[in-house]
């Protein structure tokens, strides 16, 4: 299906409600698996957090988790520590062509019986689940995240618990911190000092409801709106807290510098258009920390004419698509003059945006979501729109709601 949109509103003064983050839902599923007196509220509706709750059911047989990198990450380390359950894991194309080797090169070490079905060091993988022993590995730190949180997802439930040292630079570092939050509000205890995390095994935790924050990943194409808009424009997003564990949260940050203004009140946060962004403005931002809104910001300095240097984004290639250029390609037809390396964009300003582009998202939600914005300031068609279900399935009838006109196209 592809959209045709375009808006011809300058100010909005609307209300979002957003649905639960997908990166805590995940964790929390996982969690809920091992330990079944979790209950978790306002979860998550994406297709990820769907493919990982039926994910974690399958007793023998194939698990496959589409394009859902947490959920093929967090559900290696879950079956290879699943004594008598035995599953091939797979994915879409793409997901076979994401890497895990550190991850399951460190849960061999911990005494796993994995086999790659197909090309070393990537999915499918075929998993013998066993009681798992061993409680001291050391991995590499700088390619993802998801490995390390996997690990640790599954600790507790160990025998013997488990110590993991961190080697390199350690990147997307909140979403490690938010798995070590889960886990202790859980009810497990856990460590995090220089480059060694221990997670302390428990048999039986307390009852326990915990409430999935709303995705701030998913905020960001809001936030994109309100810089793209009119000074006076307002956009309330619910349910979000102030000490948030997601690192997109460093929106609020970001944003500033677009004359976006956050306020806090009851349960939402109200994003306010409150300055003119002067031409000649460039912003420089490391994006290590919160990789998962370089789309969004990388488009908004676009939509604003401004001039940006984002770093940090040594991860983007080895997501739903190698996101770096997929942001060349699709901001160069509109007449964008950008140039990348593997972990860096550099944006020139511009003075004009091309009409009637077709934007094409390459099976990654957060391309479709990063552009729609534009049609603010000339029609766009975005290919493939579907594929918003990944993470948040209700996009479009949202950004109708905020009177974007929305047209299927052929
Ligand atoms: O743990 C998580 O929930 C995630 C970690 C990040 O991945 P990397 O650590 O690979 O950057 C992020 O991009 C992804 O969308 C979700
Ligand atoms: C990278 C993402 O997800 P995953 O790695 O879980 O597929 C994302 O949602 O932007």
């Amino acid at each position: 299906m592809n959209l045709y949109l375009k808006s011809s509103v300058t100010t909005l003064n609307n209300s979002v409600q957003i649905t639960g983050s997908k990166s805590e839902s995940n964790r929390l599923l996982l969690l809920k698996a091992l330990y079944p007196n979790i209950q978790i509220k306002n979860i998550s509706n994406s297709d990820d957090s769907e493919v990982m709750e039926k994910g974690l059911q399958v007793k023998n047989g194939v698990v496959d988790i589409h394009h859902a990198g947490t959920a093929m990450r967090f559900l290696t380390a879950f079956f290879a520590a699943q004594q008598g359950r035995s599953v091939v894991l797979t994915g879409s194309e793409r997901m076979t062509e994401r890497p895990v080797k550190i991850l399951v090169d460190a849960l061999r070490q911990l005494g796993a019986e994995i086999k790659y079905e197909k090309e070393e060091g990537y999915p499918p993988l075929k998993i013998e689940g066993k009681e798992l022993t061993e409680n001291k590995v050391s991995l590499a730190a700088n390619v993802s995240s998801q490995y390390i949180s996997a690990l640790l997802l599954v600790a507790p439930a160990l025998k013997n618990g488990l110590e993991l040292t961190l080697e390199g630079k350690i990147t997307s570092v909140p979403y490690i911190k938010m798995t070590l939050a889960l886990l202790e509000e859980s009810g497990v205890k856990t460590s995090f000092k220089g480059n060694v995390i221990k997670v302390f095994p428990v048999t039986r935790i307390e009852d326990k409801t915990i409430v999935v924050e709303s995705d701030w990943s998913s905020a960001s194409y809001f936030y994109s709106i309100v810089a793209l808009c009119e000074v006076g424009t307002t956009i309330s997003l619910s349910s979000y807290k102030k000490n948030s564990l997601q690192g997109d949260s460093s929106l609020v940050d970001f944003y500033k510098e677009f004359g976006v203004k956050t306020t806090y009140g009851d349960n939402t946060i109200t994003l306010e258009k409150i300055s003119f962004v002067k031409a000649g403005k460039k912003v420089e931002f490391d994006l290590s920390n919160s990789p998962d809104i370089a789309q969004t910001i990388a488009v908004t300095c676009f939509g604003l004419g401004i001039e940006c240097c984002l770093t940090g984004l040594h991860t983007l290639k080895i997501k739903e698509t190698d996101r770096l250029e997929a942001l060349k390609t699709e901001l160069s037809k509109l007449g964008a003059n950008i140039e990348v390396t593997d972990k860096e964009l550099f944006l020139k300003p511009s003075t004009r945006i091309n009409e009637e582009v077709d934007i094409d998202t390459y099976h990654d939600h957060r391309m479709a979501m990063a552009f729609a914005p534009l049609a603010l300031k000339v029609p766009v068609i975005i290919n493939d729109a579907e594929v918003v279900s990944k993470s948040y399935p209700g996009f479009w009838e949202d950004m109708k709601k905020l009177q974007f006109d929305i047209k299927p196209c052929n």
